[in-house]
């Protein structure tokens, strides 16, 4: 396992480029900055193209997207596409809407997205298996995590990151699971699309997709175990967001190493 992505991400200062939404793009530029990454948000059409030349990665967040920013959008995706600049979708509350499933199925259908993370209720969604979702929570379902994940990297020919208590993250045959948690988290709004945004920078450092989704998903789940810690358990959503910004711009690789909980 090659966990020095964070060692090159900080080395590389990679731009990620983001079609973000309207309620996080402050904690995911910030983040993103925080782990070394170099992060520009965007929304004009014009500019879309150049801004890919001159990134490492885009991400695409469908959070809060007008019909007017689909153009938009496109020529952010044909342009990674066509540059080969790793592509991530964030497909979020796909379930809840038929407005965010026409979306979400138009681009997975023109494009090419080497990573898609969402709770496991949005994968379960574009997966096409039935899942109980409301609203930005995953909600509940009967199906079987690893049949989730696995599908829908299967169909879509990617790395998927389906997360949760337990991030369930496959390539369409190897299922990974990261055990890492913290109920602070889930307690801050925003910190999926952090996670996307982390695994669109990870992979603009290598060694593959698939590596970059661990490696995204274990920086996020061991820095917020380690704040956590020093809050004494405390439920601080506050004092958890700013100092979860401190240790992604500290964290090493030694320090995910050791508290690292990774299944096969
Ligand atoms: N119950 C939980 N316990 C611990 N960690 C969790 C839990 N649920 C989610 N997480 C962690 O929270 C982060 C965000 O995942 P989550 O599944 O909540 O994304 P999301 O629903 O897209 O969130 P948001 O829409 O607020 O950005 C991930 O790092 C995930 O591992
Ligand atoms: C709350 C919310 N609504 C649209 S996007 C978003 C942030 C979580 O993705
Ligand atoms: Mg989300």
């Amino acid at each position: 396992m090659d966990l020095q992505g964070i060692k090159r991400i900080r080395e590389v200062n990679p731009v990620v480029v983001n079609y973000a939404n309207f309620v996080t793009p402050f904690l995911v530029a910030n983040g993103l900055n925080a782990v070394g990454a170099s992060p520009i948000m965007s929304e004009e059409e014009s500019e879309a193209e150049e801004l890919v030349r001159l990134a490492s990665a885009v991400t695409i967040n469908l959070g809060a997207v007008r019909r007017e920013g689909w153009a938009d959008i496109e020529t952010l995706c044909q342009a990674a596409n066509d540059q080969q600049k790793p592509l991530v979708l964030d497909p979020v509350a796909v379930g809840a809407t038929q407005y965010r499933q026409q979306l979400n199925f138009r681009l997975l259908k023109k494009y090419q997205f080497d990573v898609i993370r969402g709770n496991l209720g949005e994968i379960a969604v574009l997966a096409g298996i039935d899942w109980q979702t409301r609203g930005i929570d995953a909600g509940n379902g009967e199906g079987d995590a690893h049949q989730v994940v696995k599908a829908c990297a299967q169909k879509y020919h990617n790395v998927v990151i389906a997360s949760g208590a337990t991030d369930y993250i496959s390539d369409g045959t190897r299922v990974v699971e990261i055990h890492n948690q913290t109920r602070l988290l889930p307690a801050v709004v925003g910190s999926g699309d952090l996670l996307s945004s982390l695994a669109a920078a990870f992979c603009a450092v290598g060694p593959n997709p698939l590596q970059a989704a661990i490696n995204a998903s274990l920086t996020l789940s061991c820095a917020g175990e380690r704040i956590t810690e020093k809050l004494h358990d405390q439920y601080l959503p506050g004092s958890f967001l700013s100092g979860l910004m401190d240790e992604l711009a500290n964290i090493t690789v030694a320090q995910v190493e050791e508290r690292m909980k990774v299944e096969e």
